[in-house]
């Protein structure tokens, strides 16, 4: 399988190495040329939780410099990194035959990756922790599972390849419940972790971190309009277990001054409230607090 991941950084690093290990010819596609050359230089080196490091000798060049057609392509950008995706697999004769898996938290995507040309279009939630630790070097933080699905025809090859044990890929059936669920869970995990500079884990040993978590939670299932609170609430307990000693994404973004996700996320859900006329003081607190951080300067 011919495998080009779009990103260079936590989640694409792991992905591209995960990939490498299950025997696929993975090239990496990054944003700087200089990436591409460490890449090309010294490889890229993962290592996974709880296990020990891996090397893996890896192909990668600028994007979107694609050399040859890709079976798989899997975009690992931030949600509001995807335009210029989104134009090139609209353009490109390369990837006109591929099958597209986007990886991003929150759900204002689904729409737009409908709409693309190709016949068949996944994408999935990533339930894994990652941090980006040089241009080259990753690291897993924490292990769950990749929840995957289709959200536009259907390729039984490529299912079957990508459930492999290596990525604990699981296939639902119900996109929009699975992508409401993972959503339900960074609306609470990744702004609190971020204004409060702290772990994950921190939200389960920290008392009022708690109370502040069950508040967002509780004003999330409210918009999504979610019916079993007590498997929500596991499922976010959960992932605040499994990545415990990760810092989400978004303190990633707020520590290295780069704009984080919380429109994708909380300004998702603001939206959808304004929609049916639900105040959510709680979610519109933790949005402004972190569009004010992402303008205090490291
Ligand atoms: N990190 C984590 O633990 C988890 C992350 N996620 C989700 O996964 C997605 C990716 O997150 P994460 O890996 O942490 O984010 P990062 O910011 O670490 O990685 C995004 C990468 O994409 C690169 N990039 C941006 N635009 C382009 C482009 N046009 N072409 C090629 N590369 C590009 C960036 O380059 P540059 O660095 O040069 O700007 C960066 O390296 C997000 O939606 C996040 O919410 C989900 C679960 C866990
Ligand atoms: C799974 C989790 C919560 C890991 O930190 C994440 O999605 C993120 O950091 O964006």
């Amino acid at each position: 399988m011919k495998v080009a991941v779009i990103g260079g950084g936590a989640i694409g690093l792991l992905m591209a190495s995960m990939l490498t290990e299950m025997g696929s010819n993975v090239t990496l596609y990054t944003r700087t040329e200089e990436q591409a050359n460490a890449i090309m230089k010294r490889g890229v080196k993962c290592h996974y939780f709880g296990k020990n490091e891996r090397y893996y000798p890896l192909h990668a060049r600028k994007f979107p410099d694609l050399k040859e057609e890709a079976d798989l392509v899997v975009i690992c950008v931030k949600q509001h990194q995807l335009s210029s995706v989104l134009a090139f697999l609209k353009q490109s004769a390369m990837v006109r035959h591929a099958i597209p898996l986007f990886l991003q938290n929150g759900m204002g995507h689904l729409s737009s990756i409908e709409q693309l040309p190709q016949s068949v279009v996944m994408a999935g939630v990533v339930e894994h922790g990652a941090l980006r630790i040089s241009e080259t070097d990753v690291q897993q933080t924490g292990k769950g599972a990749l929840r995957l699905f289709f959200v536009k025809g259907n390729n039984q090859d490529v299912q079957r390849y990508l459930q492999h044990p290596i990525l604990d890929a699981v296939f639902s059936e119900n996109a929009r419940h699975t992508m409401e669920e993972k959503l339900l869970a960074n609306a609470v995990i990744n702004p609190l972790t971020a204004l409060f500079e702290v772990e994950n884990g921190a939200l389960l040993h920290n008392e009022s971190l708690r109370t502040l978590a069950l508040m967002l939670f509780e004003e999330a299932r409210s918009v999504l309009n979610r019916s079993d609170r007590e498997k929500d609430l596991a499922y976010l307990w959960n992932i605040c277990e499994g990545t415990k000693r990760n810092r989400s994404s978004m303190l990633k973004d707020i520590e290295n001054g780069t704009p984080t996700e919380i429109e994708a996320i909380s300004g998702y859900l603001i939206k959808q409230a304004e929609a049916q006329n639900l105040p959510v003081p709680y979610t519109s607190f933790v949005y402004h607090a972190i569009k004010a951080k992402e303008l205090v300067i490291p």
